[in-house]
């Protein structure tokens, strides 16, 4: 079954259309990225999703179940994790989970197995008894991703989930959502405005002020913004452009130091420019285009992290 489906989903506030109507589908299992800058309406459409906000036009459906519809039952089957602590400081981790598992309606019994495992699978087994204000920024993150787990869900919104954490705390969270998706195939629907995050999922859809300008596996979305570029520095520039272009068909630009090669293949490409280019390669970099690029291509102006 496909995990979200949207359809022109709109959501107007005022006279300003924070999402413009838009369309995209996450698939069960996948690992999605929902990329942008400040603003671009990231939030408000996980809030539709997650039925906490009323779409103003179009339709959305969560495992099956219309948001509008049938909110109850898309609210069970969907962990959120919010930018903001929910857990309470002053209880422990233990207890705020367990708290958790009373709101959902999960049987005592099974609610501690599930606590005891969660915080094992989170690095958080030695804080059980400890509260929450006693740990760390990322500890915490971990155990609001715990906390959200507690009723078993099959798709975990996070939103900006590693906004405001060092890199070794950021780090630790991405190994642990990657477990979560391998051991658990729990479907991740993470909105972020770090690129390289992006970059790590196996598809991105790219908001800006609202509409999706792209959306695709991040390979896939590169590809289509152009070829990779190598950097070639020679014992003679000249005659390395003139073989490029005649002997190998290759398109060639100048570059302040030495010569770049245009090319959809790059690394591959690398042995064979250092053998037949006839002179002497004295250094190369290959660079291929990146979700910025693709940005940028899309929307006409700079993704601002
Ligand atoms: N309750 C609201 N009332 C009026 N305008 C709102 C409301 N919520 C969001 N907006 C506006 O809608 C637009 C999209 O906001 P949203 O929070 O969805 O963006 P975002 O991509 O999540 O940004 P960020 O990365 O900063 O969280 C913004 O212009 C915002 O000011």
């Amino acid at each position: 079954m496909t995990a979200v489906v949207c359809e022109n989903l709109r959501k107007r506030f005022g006279d300003s259309d924070a999402v413009a109507g838009i369309d995209f589908k996450v698939e069960e299992g996948d690992k999605f990225a929902f990329l942008g800058p400040n603003g671009a309406g990231k939030t408000t459409t996980v809030g539709i999703l997650s039925t906490l906000l009323r779409p103003t036009e179009g339709r959305a459906t969560v495992a099956g179940f219309d948001v509008v519809r049938n909110p109850d039952r898309v609210r069970d089957r969907i962990g959120l994790v919010f930018q903001e602590q929910v857990s309470d400081g002053d209880l422990t981790a233990e207890e705020n989970l367990m708290l958790h598992s009373v709101l959902y309606g999960v049987p005592r019994a099974e609610a501690r197995k599930r606590m005891v495992s969660l915080l094992e699978l989170m690095g958080l087994a030695d804080r059980r008894h400890h509260r929450v204000t006693t740990l760390s920024g990322g500890m915490r993150r971990r155990l609001e991703i715990a906390r959200c787990l507690m009723h078993d869900p099959r798709l975990l919104f996070l939103d900006e989930p590693t906004a405001g954490l060092d890199p070794h705390a950021r780090v630790m969270v991405w190994e642990l959502l990657d477990r979560l998706r391998e051991e658990r195939g729990i479907t991740l629907f993470l909105t972020t405005h770090y690129l390289a995050e992006a970059e790590r999922c196996d598809r991105v859809a790219i908001l800006d002020r609202g509409t999706l300008v792209a959306d695709g596996t991040p390979q896939g979305l590169e590809a289509t913004v152009g070829a990779d570029s190598i950097q070639l520095r020679t014992s003679d520039d000249a005659l390395a452009a003139r073989n490029a272009r005649s002997a190998l068909g290759l398109e060639v630009s100048d570059h302040p130091e030495g010569i770049r090669i245009h090319a959809a293949n790059g690394p591959e490409l690398v042995p064979r420019l250092c053998s037949e280019l006839g002179v002497t390669v004295d250094s190369v970099s290959v660079s291929r285009p990146s979700l910025e690029d693709v940005f940028m291509h899309y929307t006409g102006h700079a993704f601002q992290e």
